[in-house]
């Protein structure tokens, strides 16, 4: 397990707002150690990368990170503007693109971002879910049930959900998975733009994508 910086982030001049401090955060699974003592700090406009084989850890690393399930032993905080949040505040300002994220085939993407807004206690109106089912690039198919969407169509639904609510912290695992040049290219915006105000974490294998990495945890 290797923590590498390429030191090139910056704090876009206004000063460091959010970061997340990992303090010898290690899991393992019964005798299969996955990593340890992991410390590290990603600071705010920055973009972190979890590489590793397969099994190696990184879908595990991604779920701590959301608290969707504890480490072993080790911290992890979120903070803005110098103050720890506590986990309903965390759940605030997380985004998360995952194929552990399932959406209800039975209802509309409309309806399942509604849904999920309201079991995350978060802000919903209508004109914010057309407005980012248009960025994602699904206008006009809001209103068909998720079941009739294509693999591609079901990633793109999970980004209108993850940004939904502009979270400061945007955590993608395998984030072009089933998508075509144009929702490849759509992820890269995306990236970007969150790096312009927050933070991503994210798990993948794929050079171009690793290669946005201001950090990069090597899951060994
Ligand atoms: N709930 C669990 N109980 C026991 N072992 C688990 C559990 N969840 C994951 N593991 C094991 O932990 C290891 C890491 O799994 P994980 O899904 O984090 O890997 P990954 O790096 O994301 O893999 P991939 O690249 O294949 O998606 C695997 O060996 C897996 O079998």
């Amino acid at each position: 397990m290797v923590v590498n910086s390429a030191n090139n982030h910056k704090n876009g001049g206004d000063g460091l707002q959010t970061r997340v401090e990992i303090k010898n955060l290690s899991k393992a699974y019964h005798i299969r150690k996955l990593f340890t003592d992991v410390t590290v700090t990603i600071p705010d406009r920055s973009v972190f990368v979890v590489l590793g084989h397969n099994g190696a850890g990184k879908t595990t690393f991604l779920r701590i990170m959301c608290g969707l399930i504890p480490a072993t032993s080790g911290q992890v905080d979120y903070i803005i503007d110098g103050q720890v949040l506590t986990p309903a505040e965390k759940r605030a300002q997380l985004g998360l693109v995952s194929p552990d994220l399932q959406l209800y085939d039975d209802l509309t993407a409309v309806e399942n971002l509604e849904f999920f807004s309201e079991v995350r206690g978060l802000p919903f109106t209508i004109d914010r879910a057309r407005e980012m089912m248009e960025f994602v690039g699904l206008k006009g198919r809001g209103h068909d049930f998720v079941g009739t969407y294509s693999s591609g169509m079901k990633q793109r639904m999970k980004y209108a959900y993850a940004l939904l609510h502009e979270p400061h912290i945007l955590v993608l695992d395998e984030p072009t998975s089933n998508l075509d040049e144009v929702g490849v290219a759509l992820v890269d915006r995306i990236i970007k733009r969150q790096k312009e105000k927050g933070i991503v974490i994210m798990a993948t294998n794929e050079p171009e994508e690793v290669s946005y990495g201001d950090q990069t945890l090597s899951l060994a």
